[in-house]
């Protein structure tokens, strides 16, 4: 396992490269605290960025995975997604040993691990602390593990005397082969508030999600698996989650491109963001509190994983080919809404919120 620091040539900034033995390897930016980079043990590139992307601040770079904090979207009013893309970070942990010159010669942590390993962290400045007056440590843990798999923890830690409360988003741009031959599976029959539809609440009808237009969702109270199927690149994308109970599913498709500077005309049919979020209820932590929130992406053979994230079968533990459509989506929908409100009646206090 390796961890190494690069200047990166585009950017000017510093950033860590994480590498493990069989080949995979990821890339994070001190700017924003943003993975700019997963491949796979064959060196495929798993996430999009953009060719035209900015590394120049205030802007967070188009594609990779951007951090949205405090604040998602335009729920607030901070800048659209937070400022936390937009600051530098710092490294306060490494599994490996890193030269003094990052972090202008202040220590980093060891971490004992047999993964590749780094801890950045984000405090707010005095500036910060005008436009949202909150004292917190950020901290982001990107862990590559043997098997290629890409872990992201999250933990925001209130060192202030008043509560605060926030919304977040791990923005991620996964990179596909086309966007019309991409199927999200495990979002089907829930509810979503579409930014296209001023925020609108729908429920999800289809059996996935299929793309063939601009969308802009954020699905509520999701399961922890959601998979991306790319049929022309016969591979799966598997992002489980925790603490992030909302997932944003955004593509801006041909207008929206064209409009974007830091975007390709063409460049949606490669991409698809599916981000796991908090949204629709902000976290709130007291004083001396610490959130944690986390996401981990692998991606597999689509022959592999196909079809094992159905709702349905996840519920009933079988085909649906014996019952009519309409049939098995109203029994999916009891069974989740009773699991979910099971789920809310057995925990009173947010689990991802621990006293330090
Ligand atoms: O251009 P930005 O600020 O990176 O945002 C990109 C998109 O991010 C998504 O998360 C939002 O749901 C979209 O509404 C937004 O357009």
């Amino acid at each position: 396992m390796m961890v190494d620091v690069v200047k990166d040539a585009t950017s000017g900034f510093d950033k860590i490269v994480l590498r493990e033995p069989q080949g995979s390897s990821a890339q994070v930016q001190l700017f924003g605290g943003q993975v700019t980079s997963w491949k796979n043990e064959r060196g495929e590139e798993l996430l999009f960025l953009s060719s035209k992307a900015i590394y120049k601040p205030p802007k967070a770079v188009r594609g990779g995975i951007p951090i949205c904090f405090p604040q998602f979207g335009g729920l607030g009013s901070l800048e659209q997604h937070g400022f936390a893309r937009n600051r530098l970070w710092q490294v306060v942990e490494s599994s490996a040993p890193l030269p003094t010159i990052v972090n202008d010669g202040s220590a980093v942590t060891p971490i004992v691990s047999n993964k590749a390993i780094v801890e950045l962290m984000l405090t707010p400045t005095e500036e910060d602390m005008k436009i949202w007056p909150h004292n917190f440590e950020l901290r982001l843990r990107v862990a590559l593990g043997s098997s290629g798999d890409l872990t992201m923890t999250v933990k925001v830690k209130n060192v202030d005397t008043r509560p605060f409360n926030f919304t977040f988003a791990l923005h991620t741009y996964l990179s596909v082969a086309d966007i019309t031959e991409v199927r999200v599976e495990g979002l089907e029959t829930l509810d979503y508030l579409d930014n296209l539809k001023d925020g609108e609440r729908l429920t999800e009808q289809g059996d996935a999600i299929t793309f063939d237009n601009e969308i802009d969702r954020i699905y509520l109270g999701t399961p922890t698996k959601i998979a991306v199927i790319d049929h022309e690149k016969k591979r799966t994308f598997v992002l489980r989650k925790d603490g992030l109970p909302d997932a944003v599913v955004w593509n801006p498709w041909e207008r929206k491109s064209k409009a974007m500077t830091d975007f390709g005309d063409d460049e949606y049919k490669f991409m698809l963001c599916v981000e796991a979020a908090a949204v629709e209820k902000a976290i709130v932590v007291k004083p001396g509190e610490e959130w944690t929130g986390r996401q981990e992406l692998s991606a597999v053979s689509s022959s592999y994983f196909s079809g094992q994230l159905d709702p349905r079968k996840v519920v009933h533990g079988s085909s649906k080919a014996h019952l009519p459509q309409n049939q098995t989506s109203i029994i999916s929908r009891f069974s989740l809404r009773l699991f979910a409100a099971m789920t809310l009646m057995c925990s009173s206090r947010n689990p991802n919120i621990k006293k330090s």
